[in-house]
């Protein structure tokens, strides 16, 4: 059987570009049709069913915008893109933002046509198939107004090819957007890679993004594929992208803008294809200022942007937040299922939360640890709230007389060694700081007077982090 050719309307009131975009779409097997303005578009829509759409902004009788509008609105799973002025970025983010799939600067450039045509009819975007709607109840739960928002926001920008900037404190969700948005894309059948850049020293973090060639540096004994290369066709998520030094930052941006890569070493230029997500649970426009984060970069990564409110602003998902961490983390320890005790619910909903979800996770965590009944009492909770992960419990505020026991016992010679026993102090100064940020981890750096990235690598190094780290 022979497949049906896809039919794609053009809008532009310029006749010739209009035909020019025609004879390269024919090219490609794909047939047109033109309409020079917005009313004659939405008659078209009306009564054909396209695979995608392509429209100017500048129309004589409106906007493109509102035709973007019109289509996201009336037929979801119709890819529209449009044509911007080259630069035009404002104009370009407002269209992303409104729903367009994407975009492309005039005068049109025949190459980036045929790719944005040959993504857009590859699948078909907003799927709100079952499978979908469940895969996003399933990731993200949160049914309060600003969660509720979110996810249509998200819907809107899975459909687009623009980078995406996420903030928010840390352990809000950070990562699980990220992923969601690339389970919901026309990307999700290829590679989604994440990096943490504030778990990576700065030396490596280069050649972990671009790769190498063997003999470019003393122990590069065989070639090595970049992150960004392994991304080709799917996401690349570069978490705490605030840790980037200015040169990697440089790099990065090249390959952005230029969608080439050059591994560490090589002469050799290599073209990537990769849509960049990225995240921070700092204030990057006040890294820009203070001249830490390129401004440029920051434009080009910042499209999109989402923010994840902390969970102090969202009470009406703490319970439904427990109850799911409860019933995964039961599934997952194959033990029968718990309860939340009513008064249980109630202290729940009465914490702070500095730490956020995954603050929240933890302390479910370690309830269901303690609970040997079926139901989940105040006192597991508390235990859990007084003694996070199996820290030492010293409550006393971080100044050098609270660890005046170190000191005295420096007088003596430890018996472990001077390394492990330095580790072990190391070891008891982060747990402490961290459970009075109550796992916040920005906060407990900025107790220590460390960056983040060295609290991170600190964390791994002694097997801190969580899991979902
Ligand atoms: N809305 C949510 N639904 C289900 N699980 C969630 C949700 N938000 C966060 N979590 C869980 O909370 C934990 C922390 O989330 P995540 O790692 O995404 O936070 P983050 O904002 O990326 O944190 P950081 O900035 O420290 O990297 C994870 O276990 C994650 O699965």
């Amino acid at each position: 059987m022979a497949t049906k050719q896809p039919l794609v309307l053009l809008v532009d009131d310029e006749h010739d570009l209009c035909v020019l975009m025609q004879m390269t779409l024919a090219r490609m097997g794909i047939k047109t049709h033109i309409a020079h303005h917005l009313q004659q578009a939405k008659l078209f829509f009306s009564e054909h069913k396209y695979n995608a759409c392509i429209t100017d902004l500048n129309l004589p009788d409106g906007s493109g915008l509102d035709l973007v509008k019109h289509v996201t609105q009336n037929y979801p799973k119709v890819p529209i893109a449009v044509l911007t002025a080259y630069g035009n970025m404002e104009i370009a983010i407002a269209s992303l933002k409104a729903g367009a799939f994407d975009f492309v600067n005039k005068p049109i450039n025949q190459q980036h046509l045929h790719q944005l045509l040959t993504k857009a009819l590859h699948v078909p975007l907003v799927d709100y198939s079952e499978d979908n709607l469940q895969l996003e109840h399933q990731l993200l739960i949160g049914e309060s107004k600003p969660m509720l928002k979110l996810k249509d926001t998200i819907k809107k920008v899975a459909r687009s090819q623009a980078p995406v900037f996420i903030s928010g404190e840390s352990g809000t969700g950070k990562d699980v957007v990220a992923h969601l948005i690339h389970k919901l894309s026309n990307r999700s059948d290829s590679p989604f890679v994440v990096i943490n850049c504030g778990a990576i020293s700065e030396e490596l973090i280069e050649r972990e993004l671009f790769g190498y060639v063997s003999h470019s540096f003393a122990g590069a004994t065989q070639d090595k594929l970049g992150l960004i290369q392994s991304a080709n066709g799917g996401c690349l998520f570069l978490d705490e992208i605030a840790e980037l030094s200015l040169t990697t930052q440089s790099k990065l941006l090249r390959a952005l803008q230029e969608k080439k890569i050059r591994p560490l070493g090589s002469e050799q230029e290599i073209d990537v294809d990769f849509r960049i997500i990225s995240a921070t649970n700092q204030n990057l426009e006040e890294r820009v200022q203070q001249g830490k984060f390129r401004q440029d970069l920051f434009f080009r990564i910042h499209v999109m942007d989402l923010h994840l409110p902390p969970l102090r602003e969202r009470g009406k998902d703490i319970l439904l937040l427990a109850e799911h961490f409860i019933k995964n983390i039961c599934l997952e320890w194959d033990i029968p299922s718990k309860e939340l005790a009513e008064e249980s619910k109630r202290f729940l909903q009465n914490q702070s939360y500095a730490g956020n979800v995954r603050e929240l996770r933890n302390m479910i965590e370690r309830a269901i640890t303690l609970c040997d009944g079926q139901i989940i009492g105040l006192e597991h909770l508390q235990y859990s709230q007084k003694r996070n992960f199996s820290a030492p419990l010293v409550e006393a505020p971080l100044n050098s007389e609270s660890l005046s026991n170190t000191q005295e016992s420096s007088n003596q010679i430890p018996s472990e060694g001077l390394e492990q026993f330095l580790e072990k102090v190391e070891k008891e100064v982060l747990l402490n700081a961290l459970n009075q940020t109550h796992w916040n981890r920005t906060l407990a750096a900025k107790k220590l007077g460390m960056t983040f990235r060295s609290l991170r690598y600190r964390l791994k190094k002694f097997g801190l982090d969580s899991e979902d780290d």
